[in-house]
């Protein structure tokens, strides 16, 4: 398989740098292209080159491609918060959609090959079964899993008309950090569990809400498929692999480990590692939470050479622990 140079946007946002990292582990040239609204330019290295723009800014894409002789592209940059997408769904499909409707177009003229595409498993919506797999009904419930199930379609229909293939990658709890400590999540007013507890443990946050429980699962909390970062982006560079190689080929496939993990298990995992338990707060339902949502990865597993290396809870809550000690000695966000 030839190594191509690849673009990778958003590539200086949580998953968009861990991505960029590990390309070059693995021998990639990469460039960079970030608009900065949510990403950090600190997580990108140094002699990374650096583009800060839109994705949907024809003029710069068209002039990177020819610089760079970028012959694939991994696409992360987007909005990904489910209730502000429910707020402003017309800022979701112009973010999300309509900004990956234009880097494809220039993509196709441009003879871009290969598109690995950072979609969710919000796509799904409320799944009707656990292990969810990637045949199962796509009916998102909110702006943002239908934005990203759209650019899903836009590729499909790309795909047999141009010469071009694609994956889809259906993510499922994204979280941990780098294990050498060179990218984690950045950022302030995150939702997402794993980061909210780690800042409490370090002393940000006085205590966690945890949102229901009564729900029908085990012990009443929510129960999620965490999957470390760094296993995630490993499976991109995987996937990119497998598109080189089979060109006629796409792929769609679920990233997760096909556990579950509830919100109390998570919590009690975290809580082991430090002097003094997190102080909880319980709360109602959040809005919007499924009870269960665990991937089927058995379409992952099968399909690309990928295995798990960070799937340990108290690994994955270690590399979070770790980047959120070092964003609070550096005085980081
Ligand atoms: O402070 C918190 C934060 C979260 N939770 C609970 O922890 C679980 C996980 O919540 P996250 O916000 O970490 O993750 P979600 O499963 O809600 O979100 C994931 O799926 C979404 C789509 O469904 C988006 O893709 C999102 O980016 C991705 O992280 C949920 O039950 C949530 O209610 C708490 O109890 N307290």
């Amino acid at each position: 398989m030839t190594k191509c140079p690849v673009l990778v946007t958003g590539g200086a946002g949580y998953i968009g740098s861990h991505a960029v990292l590990a390309l070059r582990d693995a021998g990639w040239q990469v460039a960079v292209i970030d608009n900065l609204s949510t990403g950090t330019r600190y997580v990108v290295p140094d002699d990374v080159p650096f583009h800060e723009g839109n994705v949907a800014d024809r003029e710069l894409v068209d002039r990177i491609f020819a610089e760079q002789g970028i012959g694939a592209i991994m696409h992360f940059a987007g909005s990904i918060v489910v209730p502000e997408s429910v707020e402003q769904p017309l800022e979701y499909y112009r973010n999300n959609t309509l900004s990956s409707h234009a880097l494809l177009t220039a993509a196709v003229a441009a003879g871009v090959k290969h598109f690995v595409f950072s979609s969710t498993a919000a796509v799904y919506g409320e799944p009707e079964r656990v292990p969810v797999q990637e045949g199962d009904p796509k009916l998102p419930i909110n702006p943002y899993g239908a934005s990203k199930l759209m650019t899903e379609r836009m590729l499909e229909d790309s795909s047999f008309a141009y010469p071009l293939n694609y994956a889809a990658l259906r993510y499922f709890n994204v979280s941990g950090a780098d294990p050498e400590g060179r990218s984690g999540q950045v950022g302030k007013g995150s939702t997402h569990l794993i980061k909210v507890a780690v800042e409490a443990a370090v002393g940000k946050r006085d205590h966690i809400d945890v949102y229901g429980t009564d729900y029908p699962t085990p012990d009443g909390s929510c129960v999620r498929d965490y999957i470390h970062v760094s296993d995630l982006t490993a499976a991109h560079v995987k996937a990119l692999e497998r598109l080189i190689e089979k060109p006629e080929q796409n792929l769609i496939l679920n990233l997760g480990y096909g556990r579950g993990l509830s919100v109390l298990e998570v919590l009690d995992a975290l809580d082991r590692k430090l002097d003094k338990p997190i102080r909880r707060e319980m709360k109602g339902r959040r809005a919007g939470d499924p009870p269960m949502l665990i991937s089927s990865n058995r379409a992952l597993t099968e399909t690309l050479d990928w295995s798990a290396r960070y799937a340990d809870i108290d690994v994955i809550l270690g590399h979070a622990l770790e980047w959120e000690r070092k964003l609070l000695a550096r005085n980081w966000q």
